[in-house]
């Protein structure tokens, strides 16, 4: 089945198109990772996927719901952990869970069941009645994501969730991360090229609002006659430079 499906999704600011006419189909359960160098047009979709900024033109639906006619059946299947991390500082962690399950109104039992698959599922037990604050960016990040998680979200959409992170952080945080795959369709929006080769399943790459390539690392390869995915994203991601 299809979790997220744009069609001719376009977005312009007075006369630059920051997205043009997105076609891009995007299966349930899958991990799909958006490339793209500075302004390419990432944001702007995530942004109008998780209905925070309205298209152009054009229009997606996920799991069926419209982002133009049906926002708040969107946002109901959604989740985003931001690049920023959302936590409040002076909570523990376990309070942090709670507070975002309390305010999506679960009862107290599925609080308390949530909160501890999630503590256990992003490895934060241990630190689970420290303050927030106290720890480190590796861990809030993760925590940012077991908040945006605990509302039970069909579709999460992770927003650059290495960025700054130590090479022990990321790959904790990657960890948690494959632990989800397959349960829930997740969009993946990074730089690190060796982030969406280990975690996606496919990968869109964008350059000047246009999707230039979708596919596997080895199709997206193939298709560029490279050995590497960096290799194939800087051709794919320049080639249009040369276009225009
Ligand atoms: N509110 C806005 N007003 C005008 N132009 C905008 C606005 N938001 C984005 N843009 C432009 O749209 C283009 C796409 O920006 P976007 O932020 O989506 O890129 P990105 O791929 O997310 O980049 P980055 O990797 O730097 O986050 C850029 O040229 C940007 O300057």
């Amino acid at each position: 089945m299809i979790a997220i499906q744009t069609n001719n999704l376009t977005k312009k600011f007075e006369k630059k198109i920051a997205v043009h006419s997105l076609d891009l189909s995007i299966e349930q359960g899958e991990l799909f990772a958006l490339l793209g160098v500075n302004g390419a047009g990432k944001t702007t979709t995530i942004k109008m996927l998780t209905c925070l900024s309205s298209p152009t033109s054009g229009d997606a639906t996920l799991l069926g719901n419209s982002i133009v006619s049906n926002p708040h059946g969107v946002k109901e299947l959604i989740n985003v952990s931001p690049q920023e991390t959302a936590v409040a500082p002076n909570l523990t962690v376990r309070e942090n869970l709670e507070l975002i399950a309390q305010i999506y109104g679960f009862d107290k039992k599925t609080v308390e069941i949530r909160v501890e698959e999630m503590l256990r599922t992003f490895s934060l037990t241990e630190v689970s009645n420290n303050k927030a604050k106290t720890l480190s960016g590796g861990m809030q990040r993760r925590l940012s994501i077991a908040m945006a998680l605990i509302t039970n979200p069909q579709i999460l959409f992770l927003d650059e969730p290495t960025l700054g992170l130590d090479v022990i952080a990321r790959r904790e945080l990657w960890n948690a991360v494959k632990k989800l795959k397959g349960s829930i369709t997740i969009i993946l929006t990074t730089h690190y090229m060796d982030e969406a080769e280990v975690l996606s399943d496919r990968i869109g790459i964008m350059a000047k609002g246009r999707l230039k390539a979708v596919g596997t690392v080895a199709e997206l390869m193939a298709k560029t006659n490279t050995e590497s995915l960096e290799e194939a994203f800087v051709s794919l991601a320049t080639k249009e430079e040369v276009e225009r």
